[in-house]
């Protein structure tokens, strides 16, 4: 079914939401302080009206007459006295604003002994790397003085750094990766473990910024996100990195809502990436993502999925509409991965013929279509001991010629497995995530930059870097998106993402089971004359019908 896109204020809402709070907030501020000598005043006054009511109230009864006329008699000599009202008033104000002041203790001023040490320590492990003996005036020297090289400092609550501010020497040779490396990793051994740091290197002014990054939610479910057609949620990251926000809704039914910056995958015609390669150890989420991404794109298309990990994590999707084909055994996946090269090859050549003649593109070749591909190395293997064709050979036309015929491959991959990657896969897949750990060297491999953060030993699952073509590198954090026939799936995210596959339009095979090859739905709504999505030309049920191996 054919959906409607969100209209476009939805779209951008979060962002002018944001932008509205934001004014609001200034508002409030710049009142605060044009009231500020009025808030004090009052603040005073009452402080000088309950202090007059405690004093009256512990004045013994019996001398109240007295304290009333000593009142009444002051009143009486400033009343008479020259200019005696108006100095009053001063005096009385001078006192509610003395009385009315802010008397919260102010914060200490600069860093206290424990965190002088921090710092002192910082500065001597820095010495060797910052310093040369040709240098006749060096910035760094044993037992030198660190408030020259440390100009902006913070401390979290437990006393560790949280933001650094280093000068460093011109002649420090901060062009080249291995010693900004060997910095970095000195810089996050000493301030302490177990946190994600960010570096940012100012060669101009040689800066160097150390800030430490709070970890990414982890509690974001999977949800209908507020996308354009052809946008795809990766997954969420910093606020620094990213303008746009996402509303979301959280908490266990939904009853929170909260903004958050998300990482947008564009694909389709005008995407410069258009194909996404992701890379993890085993349980890191490559799977969730590509399940997430699947629920995404089912709303606007239709999906073959290809799953060489063999372990029915996508039977949820089996049958659904949308779904052409969810493919675990080698023939299958073969099958399906030709049918989808002939696919490419049709709507390019409709659409060329359209542009020929002068007409837009023909219907059936707008909707997208999506391939991903769950550990095709496993298939790989398969294939070669079979003496079998490679299903990744299939890849070839729709990643090289996929973007103007709106066909998109997504490809899932372990760390072990990235050399039986081939060519095209390798270079065709501009957008790219890395999730779970994995060394300065394995991101840098993968995703063609390095990160500028220290990757942390312990992540949670969803956790990575995903980086769009020639982009900045993002932390990501993969909404939860978890099999919901898992038993170990709690009933919250269960509910999550029963919610979002699409109705069940084909019964599921029984005797085939998950590797039946949903292409025969395809077969029956190109027969059926349908115009709609999904439908296919005469010519190319005839591909598809040559390359359809029978089934027993
Ligand atoms: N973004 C996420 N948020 C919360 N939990 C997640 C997330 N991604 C994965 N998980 C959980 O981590 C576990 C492993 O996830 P998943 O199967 O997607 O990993 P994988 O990389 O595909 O590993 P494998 O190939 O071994 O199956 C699952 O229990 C899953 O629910």
């Amino acid at each position: 079914m054919a959906r409607r896109p969100l209209p476009r204020i939805l779209t951008n809402g979060g962002a002018q939401l944001a932008r509205s709070r934001e004014l609001a907030r200034t508002a409030a501020d710049s009142a605060t302080d044009v009231l500020h000598p009025l808030i004090t005043i009052t603040r005073g006054l009452r402080r000088l009206a309950s202090a007059g009511r405690r004093r009256w109230a512990d004045t013994p009864k019996d001398r109240r007459g007295a304290l009333l006329f000593m009142v009444a008699s002051v009143v009486l000599a400033v009343a008479l006295a020259p200019y005696g009202p108006l100095l009053a008033v001063v005096t009385l104000m001078a006192a509610a604003a003395w009385q009315g002041r802010d008397r919260a203790p102010s914060a200490p001023a600069g860093p206290d002994a424990s965190q002088i040490q921090r710092l002192k320590s910082l500065y001597d492990a820095l010495v060797p790397y910052f310093s040369a003996a040709e240098d006749p005036e060096p910035l760094y020297a044993h037992g030198g003085d660190w408030e020259k090289v440390f100009s902006e400092y913070e401390f979290d609550p437990t006393g560790r750094i949280a933001h650094l501010v280093i000068g460093y020497p011109a002649y420090f040779t901060d062009g080249e990766p291995e010693s900004r490396a060997r910095i970095e990793h000195l810089l996050g051994a000493k301030s302490g473990r177990g946190r994600e740091y960010q570096f940012v290197w100012d060669e101009e002014a040689n800066q160097l910024t150390v800030r430490v990054l709070a970890p990414l939610p982890t509690d974001i479910a999977a949800q209908p996100f507020v996308t354009a057609p052809g946008e795809t949620v990766l997954g969420f990251t910093d606020p620094t990195r990213v303008q746009r926000t996402l509303p979301l809704t959280h908490g266990t039914h939904g009853e929170e809502r909260r903004d958050a910056p998300p990482v947008v995958w564009r694909t389709g015609i005008r995407s410069t990436e258009p194909h996404l390669l992701a890379v993890g150890q085993p349980g890191s989420g490559t799977s969730t993502l590509l399940r997430s991404i699947a629920l995404q794109a089912l709303h606007h298309g239709d999906v073959v999925i290809v799953d060489g990990g063999g372990t029915g994590e996508y039977a949820c999707l089996t049958g659904r509409d949308g779904v052409l084909a969810v493919e675990c055994g080698l023939p299958g996946a073969l099958t399906s991965l030709e049918w989808a090269a002939h696919e490419t090859e049709r709507r390019l050549i409709a659409a060329n013929r359209a542009h020929q003649a002068g007409d837009p593109p023909p219907e059936d070749t707008r909707r997208p279509l999506w391939l991903l591909l769950d550990r095709p190395s496993a298939f790989t293997h398969l294939a070669a001991a079979d003496g079998r064709k490679d299903p990744q050979a299939l890849l070839g036309v729709p990643l090289r010629h996929g973007r103007p015929a709106n066909v998109t491959v997504v490809v899932a991959e372990q760390f072990d497995g990235l050399d039986s990657l081939g060519e095209a896969v390798r270079q065709h897949t501009r957008a790219r995530v890395v999730l779970g750990a994995a060394t300065a060297g394995q991101l840098e491999a993968v995703l063609g930059a390095p990160a500028h953060t220290t990757p942390v030993e312990q992540v949670p699952p969803g956790r990575g870097y995903a980086r769009l073509g020639g982009g900045p590198v993002h932390r990501l954090q993969v909404p939860a998106t978890p099999d919901p026939y898992d038993d170990a799936t709690s009933d919250a995210q269960r509910q999550a993402v029963l919610e979002l596959l699409p109705p069940r339009t084909t019964p599921v095979d029984e005797e085939a089971g998950v590797e039946a090859v949903r292409l025969d739905k395809v077969r029956e709504e190109a027969a059926g004359d349908g115009a709609g999505a999904g439908s296919l030309s005469v010519e190319a049920v005839g591909a598809e019908a040559a390359v359809a191996e029978p089934r027993s």
